[in-house]
């Protein structure tokens, strides 16, 4: 099938090389030009696991295009995904000008019956919007059908190609067909193409992201209380997470949840609650709550060096918002650089894969070090952000050398407590007792 995807952020560029990568023709626009001669030179824009393998074998085999000109891009598509960012307004609420712009163009454009998808995370009524900016200037047939994305970033490809299920709003089956065949290789493992009409599809998707950073908000006020009774909130995981009605996934509880969509899936859903006149008053609640566990680790840190954090050099393992990827989007790391600087600390940081987006934001405001043991270079302290594989077995040898202070504030429980007492470290984590 002859697939256009419009937008190559995260989803635009899974979307186009999975589908790619199950025999279809498939062109990505992007407005963005040096991305899309990035992308036509062979060079792929994001850090994913597994999605460069994919894109080369894609392009070279002539699967996969990339172009500027979005008449040229849905040139004898069938299908047209949209997946364009959806940022929050200034009222919170999803901006759909990058989707209701692209509407507006594809309706003279159109040369045949299309289904045109949202995969973009959209407020319940868009497809309604989208089909009308289309059908101003539409002179052929076409379906719009909300299609939302569940990946995650860091397994991306993984969460594509194998999805627990694909959720499709239309009540067209000329559409449904269509889609059906699409998906088809995607879903061999016998898990469901879910129809349902448009509204539910676009509800589906905010409702996912709001039940799962509740699930881990609840966890985080589990660990805050078990500081405060002498309990191990990671005990407590394992005693509620074997219950298969609550089941162990989403429920580690650290320093906040980030990247580029609970914090403003969120903050959506709640918008388009108030505006319903529904107080939405558990979604006020976890944004509230979120907001001050991401820098949950700094008041320890300010009291374990007598209020004076001024000149104290700490050092980072960890900036992007979760390990296997390169985003920063509202990282927990970011909140306590500026809360470090602000208490008049200096930072040294190390990430396997986010430091370049964090030096062009910041630029020189913190130092960054090629490996996380020069981070450590006489170091007051460590503060662990986030939970990269390569920081959970450390040479510890090597830390107590470079450290000045055998002093750890971790935000991802990385380490088991008896170990970090036989060590002799001050050992501050989440939801457990600190050490000594
Ligand atoms: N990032 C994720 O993990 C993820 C997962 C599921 C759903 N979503 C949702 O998918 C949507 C896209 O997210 P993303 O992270 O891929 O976005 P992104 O911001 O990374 O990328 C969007 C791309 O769209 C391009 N663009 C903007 N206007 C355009 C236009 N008029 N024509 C062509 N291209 C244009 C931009 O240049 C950019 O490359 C959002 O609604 C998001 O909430 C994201
Ligand atoms: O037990 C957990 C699990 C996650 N997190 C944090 O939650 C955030 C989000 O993590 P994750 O969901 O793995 O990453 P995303 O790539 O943001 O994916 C979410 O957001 C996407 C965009 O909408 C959806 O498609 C995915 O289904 C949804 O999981 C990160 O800051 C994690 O550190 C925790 O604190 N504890």
């Amino acid at each position: 099938m002859k697939i256009a995807v419009v937008g190559t952020g995260y989803v635009g560029l899974v979307t186009g090389t999975c589908f790619a990568e199950t025999g279809n023709q498939v062109t990505c626009v992007d407005i963005n030009a040096e991305k899309v001669q990035q992308m036509q030179a062979g060079k792929i824009p994001i850090y994913e696991p597994g999605l460069d393998d994919l894109f080369q074998r894609n392009t070279q085999e002539g699967r996969l295009h990339f172009t500027t000109s979005l008449k040229e891009g849905i040139d004898g598509a069938k299908v047209i995904f949209l997946a364009l960012p959806t940022p929050p307004g200034a009222d919170g609420s999803a901006d759909l000008k990058y989707i209701l712009q692209v509407a507006n163009d594809l309706g003279p454009i159109l040369s045949d019956y299309t289904v045109i998808i949202d995969k973009s995370t959209v407020p319940v009524g868009t497809s309604d919007k989208v089909r009308a900016a289309i059908a101003k200037n539409a002179t052929v047939e076409f379906d719009v059908v909300s299609n939302p994305e569940f990946l995650r970033e860091g397994v991306a490809v993984e969460d594509f190609m194998k999805p627990d299920r694909v959720v499709i709003g239309t009540q067209s089956d000329r559409a449904k067909d269509l889609m059906s065949r699409l998906y088809a290789p995607l879903v061999r493992q016998g898990n469901p193409i879910i129809f349902m009409d448009e509204r539910s599809a676009e509800l589906t998707k905010y409702a996912a992201n709001a039940f799962l950073a509740t699930k881990i908000t609840f966890m985080n006020e589990i660990a805050n209380l078990c500081e405060l009774v002498g309990a191990n909130v990671d005990e407590v995981r394992k005693g509620i997470g074997t219950d298969s009605r609550i089941g162990k996934r989403f429920l580690f509880a650290g320093i906040g949840y980030g990247g580029s969509c609970f914090p403003k899936d969120v903050q959506a859903l709640a918008k388009t609650s108030a505006e319903n006149d529904y107080e939405f008053k558990i979604l006020d609640s976890v944004m509230q709550v979120n907001e001050s566990q991401k820098t949950k680790l700094i008041p320890h840190l300010a009291k374990h060096f007598k209020g004076d954090l001024a000149g104290k050099k700490i050092a980072m393992w960890g900036l992007a918002f979760k390990p296997y990827t390169d985003d920063i989007r509202e990282a927990p790391s970011l909140y306590n650089i500026d809360a470090l600087l602000e208490l008049g600390a200096t930072v040294s940081a190390y990430d396997p894969e986010a430091m370049e987006h964090v030096k062009q934001l910041m630029g020189d405001k913190i130092t960054f070090t090629k490996t996380p043991y020069e981070a450590l270079e006489g170091a007051d302290a460590l503060l662990i952000v986030t939970e990269w594989p390569q920081f959970r077995t450390p040479d510890f040898d090597r830390m107590d050398s470079l450290l000045k202070n055998k002093v750890i504030f971790d935000g991802r429980n990385l380490y088991e407590l008896n170990q970090m007492q036989e060590l002799g470290y001050t050992y501050y984590s989440i939801g457990r007792q600190t050490i000594h």
